[in-house]
């Protein structure tokens, strides 16, 4: 098997001022190349902090990230991040916002610029490179974000809930829109989301966490007939209903064993 991206029995422990909060403990993943995974699991079970330290934001405490074979050391032009909020300058037009990686990464040459464009107009916004910002739909605004993160040629993208903030029927389009770029692409794709039909119809497998502290619960793999489709169409499947059931009953019970609060505080006091 070709894993792209691995968490080697990783915890993070947060610590701050005399508290110590446990946020993950001794996870292992891997993610096959090319595949898409989605982390899901109860508000506090350490999803973020999991993306922060694939994309090299945070070293930790224990265990290591492997990224194509090598030990993470932080950031790495080979991981690209796309969240919640688009981030797009306002004073940029749409294409200098979608060359902004290029550009910080000292890459901004015509070919990089071609490729951009191409993108740009590959997800729609062929028409959009001069307009601003603020000119687009949120939707529209996403896209735009998605090139600026594909145009620097990542080979894993990290998703941190990028449909989360749009209307539904732009949600769908976007899911289905990203699913079949990165599929297209070959990329692998890592996705937190709170939304578990979104994350069955979108994954090849889901990951559930517990929290309390945050840690492996179980893991589902999606049958091909449904990984094949698009989401929209995924969702409209008979077989679609009992995955989410199945989901869904995982995430209650992690939400359960895990308890009531969130992290675990560990006792930090100097013995
Ligand atoms: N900077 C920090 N300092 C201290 N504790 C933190 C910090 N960031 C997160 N935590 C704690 O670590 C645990 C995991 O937080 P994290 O934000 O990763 O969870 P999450 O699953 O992404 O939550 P949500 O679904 O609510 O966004 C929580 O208990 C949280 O309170």
């Amino acid at each position: 098997m070709d894993n792209v991206l691995e968490l080697r029995n990783v915890s993070q422990v947060y610590v701050n001022d005399s508290r110590a909060t446990l946020a993950v403990e001794d996870l292992s993943l891997t993610v096959e190349r090319g595949s898409f995974l989605s982390l899901v699991g109860p508000s506090g079970c350490g999803k973020t902090t999991i993306l922060s330290m694939l994309a090299g934001l945070l070293k930790p405490t224990k265990g290591e990230v492997v990224v194509g074979g090598e030990i993470i050391q932080g950031p790495s032009a080979r991981i690209g991040y796309m969240l919640q909020h688009d981030y797009l300058f306002p004073w940029r037009t749409i294409l200098d916002n979608a060359l902004l990686g290029l550009e910080l990464g000292g890459r901004r040459t015509e070919q990089g610029i071609d490729y951009t464009r191409s993108l740009l107009h590959e997800l729609g916004l062929g028409g959009f490179e001069k307009r601003m910002p603020h000119e687009l739909s949120g939707g529209m605004r996403q896209r735009a974000a998605l090139v600026r993160t594909l145009a620097t040629e990542p080979d894993v993208l990290l998703l941190d809930e990028p449909f989360s903030a749009l209307d539904m029927g732009i949600k769908l389009q976007l899911e289905d829109l990203v699913q079949s770029t990165l599929r297209s692409k070959g990329k692998t794709a890592v996705l937190v989301t709170h939304d578990l039909a979104e994350a069955a119809a979108m994954s090849d497998q889901v990951v559930v966490l517990a929290r309390n502290p945050g840690r492996y619960y179980g893991s589902f793999l999606i049958p091909p007939s449904i990984r094949d489709a698009l989401p929209t169409e995924a969702r409209r499947m008979r077989e679609f209903q009992s995955i989410f059931d199945s989901l869904w009953r995982s995430l209650e019970e992690s939400g359960e064993k895990g308890g009531a609060s969130h992290g675990q505080e560990l006792d930090s006091r100097p013995s």
